[in-house]
C-alpha cells in the first residue's frame, strides 16, 4: 500500500527525519510510537505532503508522493485525521460533513454521509449540533467521518487519543477498530501504548527521526527494556 524508503525531512536547517523506512500493507493497521519530538508527526506530514522530504521516496500504490502537493496526495487516496481534530466549531455536524463530501472526487468506494452515520450513529443524533458542542470523542468521530468522505485508501491518524479522558479513549479505541473493519489501511501516531497495541497489527518505534524497533504489539508489551528505553514507561 505505502512504502517509505530512506526519508529525510527538515524544518529549515533542522534535520528531523534521518532516513525513515516503513511499510504499511493493504488492510494493515500500523502504530507509530515514540517519545515527544521523535518525529512521528513529521513522518505523517511527510506522507501527506505538508512537509516535503529532501531525500528518499514514498511509494503509494505505485505512485511517488514526494514532491506532490497535499491536495494531490489527498486525491490520490491518502486521508489525514489531524492532531487536535480540527472540526469547524461554528458549523453543524452535518455541515462539517457536507464540506468534506463536496470536496470528494469519485472513486470506486464512495462514502456517503449516511454511511458515516451508520458507522457513528451518535453523529446522526447530533447532526444539528455545532462542532464545539460535541464531546472530544464525538469530535474525533466527526474528524474520521470527514476523512472517510474523501474516500481514502489509506488513513493517517495523528494522536487520536490526545487530551481525552480514559473512558473516551476506550470509545476511540472501538471507533478505530470499527474503521479498521471496513478494510482501510491505517498508520496511527499514538502516545497511548495500550490503545496503539490494541488496534495495531504491527508497531514501529521512532527515536530521533529513525526507526529503532518494529514488531508485533505483544512483543513490545513483553519487552520491559524497550518500553523503558524508547517509550519511557
Ligand atoms: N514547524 C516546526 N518547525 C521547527 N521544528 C519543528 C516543527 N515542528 C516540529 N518540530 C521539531 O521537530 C521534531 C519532531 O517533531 P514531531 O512533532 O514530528 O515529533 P512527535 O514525535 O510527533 O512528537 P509529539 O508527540 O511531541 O508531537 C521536534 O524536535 C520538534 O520540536
Amino acid at each position: 500500500m505505502i512504502e517509505l524508503k530512506e526519508v529525510h525531512s527538515y524544518y529549515g536547517h533542522s534535520h528531523i527525519l534521518h532516513g525513515v523506512n516503513l511499510q504499511v500493507k493493504k488492510g494493515q493497521c500500523v502504530a507509530l510510537l515514540g517519545r515527544n519530538g521523535a518525529g512521528k508527526t513529521t513522518t505523517i506530514h511527510s506522507i501527506a505532503g505538508l512537509v516535503v522530504p529532501k531525500e528518499g521516496t514514498i511509494q503509494f500504490k505505485d505512485k511517488e508522493l514526494v514532491g506532490r502537493t497535499p491536495n494531490h496526495i489527498s486525491k490520490a487516496g491518502v486521508g489525514l485525521v489531524p492532531q487536535g481534530r480540527r472540526v469547524f466549531p461554528s458549523l453543524t455536524v452535518k455541515e462539517n460533513l457536507l464540506i468534506a463530501e463536496r470536496k470528494s472526487i469519485s472513486s470506486e468506494k464512495q462514502w456517503t454521509i449516511e454511511e458515516v452515520y451508520q458507522l457513528f450513529p451518535i453523529l446522526k443524533e447530533r447532526e444539528e449540533n455545532m462542532g464545539n458542542e460535541l464531546s472530544g470523542g464525538q469530535q474525533q468521530m466527526l474528524a474520521i467521518g470527514r476523512a472517510l468522505l474523501l474516500n481514502p485508501d489509506f488513513l493517517l491518524m495523528d494522536e487520536p487519543s490526545e487530551g481525552l479522558a480514559p473512558v473516551i479513549i476506550e470509545q476511540i479505541k472501538n471507533i478505530i477498530l470499527d474503521v479498521k473493519k471496513t478494510g482501510l489501511s491505517m498508520l496511527i501516531v499514538e502516545q497511548n501504548i495500550d490503545l496503539a497495541c490494541c488496534v495495531a497489527d504491527e508497531v514501529i518505534i521512532l527515536n530521533k527521526g529513525e526507526v529503532v524497533w518494529q514488531g508485533l504489539p505483544a512483543e513490545l508489551l513483553h519487552n520491559d527494556e524497550l518500553l523503558k528505553v524508547h517509550l519511557g514507561v
